[in-house]
């Protein structure tokens, strides 16, 4: 990421009065807010990278900077590789699709060739462990078990960068060591991983690098417990 800034617009409520004075003396009803306030890092192939911060600080936002979600308004985002992002659970997913019609879903919009999913269909079944609810439309779906699902489908998926956004938080905590270990198996085989948790002795566990964000700009980057140690300062 190179100089990234992106503001958004914020509105507020106004009464006719205001907005005729504002009108009359041409000045804005809205102001703008700058989320992230140049942003530059580089992140290498098979690093395990926390973004840590305040609540606000533009840790979200510079995950979906990666992921493509958001474009920047200025500054460039380089990734290469496929990029999965466990950003908002269950985003991909379709409420009025099944479970199973969701990881076909999931899977072809991270790439996956319908065969390709067919063939780890029963390994992503299994590791969510939600067989039982697989013919059920998912809006009748918790977020525990959304999650599960989303999660199952990310990682199960030939993705080279997997970015995850507190999401952990969501599964009970048997799914959530399930995942953390698979997790840790992922970056031993190589792949990228950008986590944001609100957990800071996990996520200094398990990444070896913290960017801390204040404010929408990088305030620390180094190793990651001493980034939390910052963050605690
Ligand atoms: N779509 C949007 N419209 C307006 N403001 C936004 C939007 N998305 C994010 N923001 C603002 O940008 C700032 C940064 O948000 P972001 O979600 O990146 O923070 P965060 O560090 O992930 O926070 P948290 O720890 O609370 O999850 C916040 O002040 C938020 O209100």
């Amino acid at each position: 990421m190179e100089d990234i800034r992106k503001s958004f617009t914020l509105r507020r409520t106004h009464s006719i009065k205001e907005t005729v004075v504002a009108a009359v003396r041409r000045k804005p009803l809205t102001t703008q807010f700058h989320a992230l306030d140049g942003v530059s890092f580089e992140i290498g192939e098979g690093e395990a990278v926390a973004l840590l911060g305040f609540n606000g600080s533009g840790k979200s936002t510079t995950l979906k900077m990666i992921s493509g979600v958001l474009r920047p308004d200025s500054g460039s985002v380089l990734t290469r590789g496929r990029v999965a992002g466990l950003i908002e659970v269950g985003a991909g997913f379709h409420p009025d699709l099944s479970g199973r019609e969701n990881i076909f879903l999931n899977a072809a919009i991270l790439g996956m060739s319908k065969k390709e999913t067919e063939a780890r269909f029963d390994e992503i079944v299994a590791f969510s462990e939600i067989e039982q609810f697989i013919d059920t439309e998912v809006k009748h779906y918790s977020s525990g078990m959304f999650l599960r699902l989303a999660f199952s489908v990310a990682i199960h998926t030939e993705v080279d960068i997997l970015l995850i956004d507190e999401i952990l938080s969501v599964g009970d905590e048997p799914f959530q060591q399930k995942c953390l270990a698979r997790i840790r198996e992922l970056h031993a085989a190589g792949k990228t991983l950008v986590v944001v948790s609100h957990d800071l002795n996990m996520v200094a566990d398990l990444c070896d690098r913290g960017i801390f964000l204040r404010g929408g700009r990088v305030e620390f980057d180094g190793e990651s417990h001493e980034a939390v140690a910052r963050m605690r300062a």
